[in-house]
């Protein structure tokens, strides 16, 4: 759709999400928009509500109420298969522990995505080294995650959520096992990078240090969503 972008539209918006896991409900009503290259922080405590937000949000899991829409399409109504390739085209993601292949080096943990999408291997290489650079990490390229600091690791992570073009990153708690000079580092490079590729970020943080390098806060508490002031 023409109209999401910059505009009032939203690029992301969920409508009154109710999720049970079991006998809990973890989501009672959340509501959230997130406009075209916003950067949108979701805070609250653990328990909150805020990974199966994020879930409902990029599609990974559905709602059982309430509606999620990207770009004009019900997410919750879409098949499997147009799901998987939205998220696969549209949507980046990074987790706590970057979730990297163990025994892929940097560069090719980078450049798989790439290599899923068709691309062919030596330009898939040369752009996911420029992914690197970006992210301050091409010095370790031929390094495996297990040889990275936590820190190296994640801007690894973001590297491999950026490097084919998403409208959206999510990235749950993606500073939540570095100490704060890592988890600057990353932020920085999170935020920078986004901003210049004009990517949406969700970032769910229960750290009021990450949620500043917000543009905007919501607080989720049991399960809905409680908006704060705008971040300056
Ligand atoms: N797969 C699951 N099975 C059962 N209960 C779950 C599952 N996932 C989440 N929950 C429960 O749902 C509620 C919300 O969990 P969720 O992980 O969304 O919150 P959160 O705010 O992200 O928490 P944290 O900050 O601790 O990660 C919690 O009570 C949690 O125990």
């Amino acid at each position: 759709m023409s109209n999401t972008k910059g505009g009032a539209v939203p690029l992301l918006a969920a409508r009154d999400l109710v999720k049970a896991h079991g006998r809990t409900e973890a989501l009672r009503g959340a509501s959230v928009e997130l406009r075209a290259g916003e950067i949108l922080a979701v805070t609250g405590a653990s328990g909150s509500g805020k990974s199966t937000l994020l879930h409902c949000l990029a599609g990974i899991v559905r709602p059982d109420t309430g509606s999620v829409t990207y770009a004009g399409e019900r997410l919750d109504r879409l098949p499997e298969k147009r799901l998987s390739e939205l998220r696969r085209t549209e949507f980046g993601v990074v987790f706590q522990f970057g979730q990297l292949i163990p025994e892929l080096t940097a560069l090719d943990n980078v450049a798989l995505p790439l290599l899923l999408a068709g691309v062919r291997r030596q330009e898939a290489w040369e752009r996911a080294g420029e992914w690197l650079e970006r992210f301050g990490v091409r010095g370790q390229q031929e390094l495996r995650p297990g040889e990275m600091s936590g820190g190296q690791a994640q801007r690894t992570a973001l590297a491999r959520a950026l490097v084919t073009g998403p409208k959206v990153v999510f990235a749950d708690e993606p500073t939540g096992a570095l100490d704060s000079l890592a988890s600057e580092q990353v932020m920085t490079a999170l935020t920078h990078t986004a901003r210049e590729a004009g990517t949406a970020v969700l970032l769910i943080t229960h750290d009021a240090q990450v949620a500043a390098y917000a543009d905007r806060e919501v607080r989720l508490a049991d399960g809905t969503v409680a908006p704060l002031e705008v971040a300056a």
